[in-house]
């Protein structure tokens, strides 16, 4: 079936709406940050660069790193972005720009996210890398999709939902797990596991106050005492659970990494984040070529 200009839209040059890119742009493996600022503390450790783009908050550089060809793209702040740039990245290596039909044969990508996080309990460390096990997505991306009945995990979802006496105004919390391959790839003993919360914002979806008040109060703290099967949340971003919804609803393998740089039981924050996030793109790289 035909995709229409509307829904599959390229720009006169042939490249994929947002992210400005090529199908031959992209590579099978594709490191995302959020920051456009760390796409090029990614690339500078490459041994070549053979694509630079950007448009709005989306930044990509192509190249390869120990002779293995990988994309580092930017995805901005938040989930809502994350829907942009999985389904573009999606139409690049499994839709037929020509044709404008979704190719027979479907390739999967490995998306490795280098973000930041902030933990919750005292024993994530700031300064520490965390990799996340699974994402509770308290964001609602998903909702819109079908078919996610496979991906997520309910039982964990309603066990959340039941702790924290969920206020049902908000969107209804889902739980993905990581892509088991990539989690034993990227784990070493250099690295924390965790589960990790995807909110929608920074401040009042993850409990801070400056002078907005907060409706829960006490929403950190019953995030912080919830137990499933003995697990326990550790950390607070904005993408994880959406990547690892996105990745499994479209076929592809996604893990997240973060460098913890603030603590929000010890009320600290990194004293030098961009030293903590250069090591855990270090220890990235060497991992995605072992
Ligand atoms: O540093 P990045 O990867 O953007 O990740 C974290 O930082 C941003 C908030 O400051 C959010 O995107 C959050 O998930
Ligand atoms: O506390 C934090 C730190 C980084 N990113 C977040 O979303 N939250």
């Amino acid at each position: 079936m035909r995709i229409e200009e509307s829904e599959l839209i390229l720009t006169p040059e042939g490249k994929i709406y947002h992210l400005n890119l090529a199908p031959s742009q992209l590579a099978a493996t594709v490191i995302t940050v959020g920051d456009p600022d760390r796409v090029e503390m990614v690339s500078k450790y490459f041994d070549t660069i053979e694509t630079k783009a950007e448009h709005r908050e989306f930044k990509t550089h192509t190249g390869t790193y120990k002779g293995k060809r990988i994309s580092v793209i930017s995805t901005g702040i938040g989930p809502d972005n994350i829907d942009i740039v999985f389904n573009e990245l999606d139409a690049l290596v499994n839709i037929d720009f020509e044709k404008r039909q979704v190719k027979k044969k479907l390739t999967s990508l490995d998306i490795i996210r280098i973000g930041t996080s902030g933990g919750l309990t005292p024993d994530v460390k700031v300064d520490s890398f965390l990799i996340s096990t699974l994402g509770i997505g308290l964001d609602n991306v998903m909702h819109y999709y079908d078919k996610t009945d496979k991906i997520f995990n309910r039982d964990f979802a309603q066990s959340f939902i039941d702790h924290t006496q969920w206020n049902p105004d908000n969107s209804v919390p889902y739980a993905v797990e990581a892509d088991k391959t990539l989690l034993k790839k990227f784990t070493s003993e250099n690295t924390i596991q965790g589960i990790t919360i995807t909110n929608v914002g920074f401040y009042g979806p993850q409990g801070r106050v400056l002078r907005a008040k907060l409706k829960d109060e006490k929403l950190n703290e019953k995030l912080t005492s919830f137990r499933y099967k003995k697990k326990k949340i550790t950390n607070l971003e904005m993408e994880t659970a959406t990547m690892y919804g996105m990745a499994k609803l479209l076929g592809h393998r996604a893990i997240s990494m973060n460098a913890i740089i603030a603590n929000r039981a010890s009320g600290t924050f990194s004293k030098n984040a961009s030293k903590t996030i250069d090591a855990l793109i270090q220890y990235t790289l060497e991992k995605v070529t072992e």
